[in-house]
């Protein structure tokens, strides 16, 4: 095929959604997820729950772990307070180049920044990079292998502080074994889950939420 899937799922929200308006992207991709082409979005429902917890995070430094096409960009964006910043880490250039456009859509591209690379070789920068001294929520929605060396990471960088959130897409299906354990049973976290579906599917799915207790 000619084009890719993120370039369909960019041109369904070039096509359907209002310039500037973050909801009208949001059901834009999620009408084309379930309608026209599945894709992997945290999507509508497990995305209704992302929502609650960073509203009761009222987070002013959020970091994103695997942007793909931005829709779970867009959905914590659109929630953050004007001074915020959120930083979204994808590996994939091409994944990048769709979700800057899905975002500046949505009109949020002053609030995002999307760092193209590893999250393994970005996370040890990312305090001189942005002058920043811990994220108060972090989304993890990358490569599922990658949830625990990267939450560890994060831990060594001194990232986390206490109260900072994680939340933790797929903890279900695909699935992240270890990392659940980690969280689930050390003592610097206090962690739930909350069950849902893999996105546009009936396919059972979850997200766990972890809360940083503090060195
Ligand atoms: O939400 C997701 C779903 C899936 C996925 C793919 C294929 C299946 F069959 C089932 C689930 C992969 C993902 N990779 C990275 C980040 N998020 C993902
Ligand atoms: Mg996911």
């Amino acid at each position: 095929t000619r084009t890719t899937r993120p370039q369909r799922l960019l041109q369904a929200v070039s096509i359907n959604a209002v310039r500037g308006d973050p909801d009208s992207v949001i059901k834009a991709i999620d009408h084309f997820c379930k309608h026209t082409e599945w894709a992997m979005n945290v999507g509508d429902e497990k995305g209704a729950i992302l929502d609650l917890v960073v509203m009761e995070t009222c987070p002013s430094t959020v970091l994103e772990l695997g942007t793909y096409c931005g829709y779970s960009t867009v959905r914590i964006t659109r929630l953050l307070p004007p001074a915020t910043k959120l930083i979204t880490v994808e590996m994939n250039p091409e994944y990048a180049h769709v979700a800057r456009q899905v975002i500046q859509h949505a009109g949020l591209q002053d609030k995002v920044c999307v760092l193209e690379g590893e999250s393994a070789d970005l996370i040890p920068k990312m305090a001189n990079m942005f002058g920043i001294q811990a994220f108060d929520f972090v989304f993890l929605d990358h490569w599922k292998d990658h949830y625990l060396p990267d939450i560890r990471l994060l831990e060594d960088c001194g990232l986390l502080a206490q109260g900072s959130v994680v939340l933790a897409d797929n903890v279900v299906c695909p699935g992240a074994p270890d990392y659940l354990n980690y969280v689930r049973y050390n003592l610097k976290y206090s962690s739930r889950f909350y069950q849902a579906h893999l996105e546009y599917t009936r396919v059972l799915d979850g997200l766990e939420r972890s809360e940083y207790q503090g060195d």
